[in-house]
């Protein structure tokens, strides 16, 4: 107010342009109406503002009130305000306060100083004296209207401070208000600052989702190939498993194929074995090869004639020719002449490497006069490899043929018999102590001879096999003769162990070669021989001798065998005891001057071919033998064990078996005894309700009898329990019509004048009506209600709110008939319960007691207390039969709390007490 005091405020101006009020809209341009009433006299002033226009509107806002131009007339336009100055104005005239052509500071005196001047003048001339008192009049008039004017002006004036005042308030209130719209807007622009937040997240979120759908799609595609895939992969592994199942099939069938084969192959090697073997009896176990050398380049050039027939040798035959003439025939197993080599000698010989592999003991051994060419057959030169070697190699050869089904082991020793003492030749010279260690003889088992700390080498292969050989060859003491200039002086054996494993059958032999290179007989007055070697050559025919003794015995079939005359014969005893295999070269000669000597080795050999030495027996690894002994031993244990173990579960199924069996049975007749008593029960039942129905008729005609006074309806068209307080029960229907929504029994097309109302145990009593009304699953389980069936119609109206019902047990505390329940016989007269209740338990027991012999404790609580509520339950599977016994009939007031109870606690959860299960009260 005191800036609206001050004269043309230009700084308070233009602060209050640019808001509008609320109402009525104000506008002050240019600044308040300042009226100093002492400086202007009657007419408002504006000092400063004079040649300002100054314009009070009300209505037209802030466009209407921009600043007028300063050198416009001052105008107060008035709209609303002009009842202020009680004038009828229009709301668009305005008040032009138009500034005085004389100083405002002149005052009253002046003017009337003025005036009196103007009088002056007019009695100066006479002429005007009534102009004077027109002026005068009009000086009166004019003074009185500023008098007014004044007032007026006062009035304005307190107006326009009431309304600057206001206009400060509304000012201030405007301010507030900016503050707040501007708080608003700050508050809107960080709203819309969040909202753009928002809607970013959003369009971001719309994006992703946007993102998601599609990968969405493009997974449910894929998904979708992937289940064509699966499926085509479902058909493709039906394929699979079919063929896989084909192909166990066949796996099968080949398998079975491959162990009949395996046991074909088995028996078929056993019996080539045998046959072979027969083979070879047949043909000797003993046979005599003769084998006669080249003459040498010095026989030839002595020209020594051939005492030998060849031509007669071709068919085993040898003829010995002595100045011309056949002397002698000899006949052997093979002769082979000067022409032979050595791969047509080992031709015949091979078959015995086959021997050995197949588990038997074979010997072979040379036999004849030095220089024959026994170490030329057996050892052979490095271009004329021997029997040795070649016998080997036809081991190896056979292994490799056989190395899917045996698995052999071959290791080599060789020694020397020289003097009647036994030299192993594989010992390095490096070690003279084992060298000159004597090695004796020692029988192991029975026909098994083996010389301990002999050397064995292993061999794996040919090379291996020669270096052996040569090893042995190196070490084996020779000497010049006469005969012979590097001649043998000992009796040269390799012992060949071979170590067998059928991989089929798992049998496993132990089978010795013997390879023998003797020393050459001769004679000693003939070879001039001395010393040393005199004795080495009567050692060497005293060895010779024994042989031929041995040789002797086995031809006589003598009783004893003089195997232990000699080394020689004593280590060759395995092979040549009877149970082995072998093999004599005897070489011989060609010479005429040798024929003495030739002589003599036939002679021998032919006392070699007559020896008879039975057959042949397979030589099985005696240690391999009691290993599997052991294993089937212990096999045969455990499957004893695990024979004990099954006969023990068996009688414990056939226990369980019969256990269950029994279970069955007792469950079986249970059942049968359930399916009865449901059956039974169902006859009961229904025969109870007869009488329940007809009691209950009986109990309406005694009420109607006693209620003489009172015209009451048929039972069927009445309410059941309506005999009270029949506008209570009104007054109750109405309550429950227009509070709750008390559902009724869903009803039945009418049928004898009143509607029938669904009870489930009508429904397993009439399967037809359950049928058409087609229940729910649920609803299946069927109650016996003991109070009456049939209510009459006008059900409750449907409840519609959830609020909890009048209280009060409108059906019970106040014995009003609840439309939509049965008949309650606690609200009838007591004496008539008591008497339908007795006479129902009664019926009950009986049909119970009969039904719960098999539950004990319901017959219990049935006999204890008989029955004053009974509600029988029976499930949609018509199996279980729910009692509930809620009292006697001497214990009402407990079974009237009971109830109170349950529908006050049903009435808490804002439901009809009778709109859910109806426990039938007798
Ligand atoms: N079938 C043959 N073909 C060619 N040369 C042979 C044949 N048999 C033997 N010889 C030659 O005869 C010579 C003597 O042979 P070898 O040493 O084998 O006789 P031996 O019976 O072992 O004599 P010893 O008993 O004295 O050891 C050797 O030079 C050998 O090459």
């Amino acid at each position: 107010m005191a800036d609206l005091d001050s004269p043309c405020n230009a700084d308070e101006g233009p602060s209050l342009l640019g808001f509008s009020p609320t109402s009525p809209d104000l506008v002050i341009c240019g600044s308040s109406p300042v009226i100093p009433t002492s400086s202007y006299g009657d007419s408002p002033e504006f000092s400063d503002c004079k040649k300002r226009s100054m314009e009070l509107s009300l209505e037209n806002g802030i466009e209407g009130s921009v600043a007028s131009d300063t050198h416009k007339i001052p105008t107060v336009r008035f709209s609303t305000m002009c009842q202020v100055f009680h004038r009828e104005m229009s709301p668009e005239s305005s008040l032009e306060l138009v500034p005085q052509p004389v100083d405002s500071s002149l005052g009253e005196a002046e003017l009337m100083k003025l005036g009196g001047m103007h009088q002056m003048a007019d009695y100066e001339s006479p002429k005007d004296e009534g102009d004077y008192e027109n002026l005068k009049r009009k000086y009166e008039s004019q003074k009185k209207e500023l008098t007014d004017m004044r007032a007026a002006l006062e009035e304005l004036k307190r107006e326009n401070q009431l309304q600057s005042r206001e206009c400060k308030e509304a000012c201030n209130s405007l301010k507030e208000l900016q503050d707040e719209l501007m708080r608003k807007s700050m508050h809107v622009g960080s709203l819309a600052f969040a909202i753009e937040g928002q809607v970013k997240e959003k369009s971001k979120w719309f994006s992703l989702l946007r993102d998601l759908t599609r990968k969405l799609k493009i997974m449910k595609m894929e998904h979708m190939t992937l289940l064509e895939e699966a499926s085509a992969y479902k058909k493709c592994l039906a394929d699979v498993d079919e063929l896989s199942s084909t192909i166990q099939l066949k796996m099968k069938q080949q398998t079975d194929m491959h162990e009949d084969l395996k046991v074909k192959f088995v028996e078929g090697a056993k019996e080539r074995k045998e046959l072979y073997n027969r083979v070879l009896e047949l043909k000797g176990n003993i046979r005599v090869f003769c084998r006669c050398r080249p003459l040498n380049v010095e026989e030839i050039a002595a020209g020594a004639s051939t005492a030998i027939d060849f031509e007669s040798a071709k068919d085993g035959e040898l003829t010995i020719i002595s100045n011309g003439a056949p002397k002698r025939m000899f006949k052997f197993d093979a002769v082979f002449g000067p022409q032979a080599d050595q791969a047509d000698v080992f031709q015949d010989t091979a078959p015995f490497a086959t021997s050995v592999l197949d588990g038997y003991n074979v010997c072979i051994f040379a036999y004849g006069q030095t220089g024959t060419g026994k170490t030329f057959t057996m050892e052979g030169t490095e271009k004329a490899r021997g029997v040795n070697f070649r016998t080997l190699e036809e081991l190896f050869h056979i292994m490799e043929e056989r190395q899917n089904h045996y698995r052999y082991g071959i290791s080599v020793s060789v020694l020397e018999v020289y003097n009647e003492q036994i030299r192993d030749l594989l010992v390095p010279c490096s070690q003279p102590s084992m060298a000159t260690k004597r090695l004796e003889i020692r029988q192991v088992s029975e026909g098994m001879h083996h010389v301990p700390g002999l050397v064995e080498a292993r061999v794996n292969n040919m090379n291996e096999v020669w270096d052996v050989l040569q090893t042995g060859s190196k070490a084996r003491a020779v000497g010049s003769t006469v005969s012979n200039e590097r001649s043998s002086r000992s009796h040269c054996i390799h012992c060949v162990m071979v170590k067998g494993e059928n991989l089929l059958n798992g049998e496993c032999t132990k089978s010795k070669l013997w390879l023998v290179d003797l020393a050459g007989s001769e004679r000693v007055a003939k070879t001039e021989v001395h010393g040393e070697r005199l004795k080495e050559t009567q050692n060497i025919n005293r060895s010779l001798s024994a042989l031929g003794d041995v040789i002797s015995a086995l031809a006589t079939r003598s009783p004893h065998i003089p195997f232990r005359n000699s080394k020689l014969t004593h280590l060759l005893q395995d092979s040549l005891g009877g149970d082995s295999k072998a093999l004599m070269f005897v070489q011989i000669s060609p010479n005429e001057n040798d024929l003495s000597e030739t002589l003599c080795s036939l002679n021998f050999a032919s006392r070699v071919k007559g020896v008879e030495l039975g057959p042949a027996r397979k030589q099985l690894d005696a240690s391999e033998l009691l290993k599997y002994k052991q294993l089937v031993e212990k096999a045969k244990q455990e499957t004893k064990s695990k024979d004990l173990q099954i006969k023990r579960m068996e009688e414990t199924i056939q226990g369980r078996d019969i256990k269950l069996k029994e279970r069955d049975l007792k469950n079986m007749n249970l059942q049968d005894k359930i399916k009865e008593l449901e059956s039974q029960l169902l006859i009961e039942r229904k025969l109870a309700r007869q009488h329940v129905d007809a009691k209950i008729a009986e109990q309406q005609n005694n009420k109607q009898d006693d209620q003489s006074g009172m015209v009451r309806p048929p039972l069927a068209n009445r309410l059941l329990g309506s005999n009270k307080n029949s506008s209570e029960h009104m007054n109750f229907s109405r309550a429950l019509t227009e509070n709750n929504s008390c559902k009724p029994p869903m009803p039945l097309p009418q049928t004898d004048g009143f509607p029938k109302f669904i009870d489930l145990a009508e429904k397993e009593n009439n399967p037809e009506m359950a049928e058409t009304l087609k229940l729910p699953k649920k609803t299946g389980r069927a109650s016996m209600c003991m109070a009456a069936r049939r209510i009459p119609a006008a059900p409750s109206a449907r409840r519609t709110s959830l609020v909890p019902l009048p209280s009060a047990p409108l059906c019970l505390s106040d014995k009003k008939e609840d439309s939509c329940l049965p008949e309650q016989t606690q609200w009838e007269s007591p004496k008539s319960s008591l008497r339908s209740n007795k006479k129902l338990s009664s019926i009950l027991r009986r049909s119970l007691q009969r039904k719960v012999q098999i539950k004990s404790p319901m017959q219990q609580h049935l006999r204890k207390g008989g029955i004053n509520v009974v509600r029988v339950s029976i499930g949609s599977r018509g199996r279980m039969a729910h009692r509930m016994l809620l009292g006697n009939g001497s214990r009402r007031a407990g079974t009237k709390e009971i109830q109170q109870k349950q529908i006050e606690k049903e009435k808490e959860r804002g439901w009809n007490v009778r709109t859910g299960g109806r426990p039938a009260t007798l």
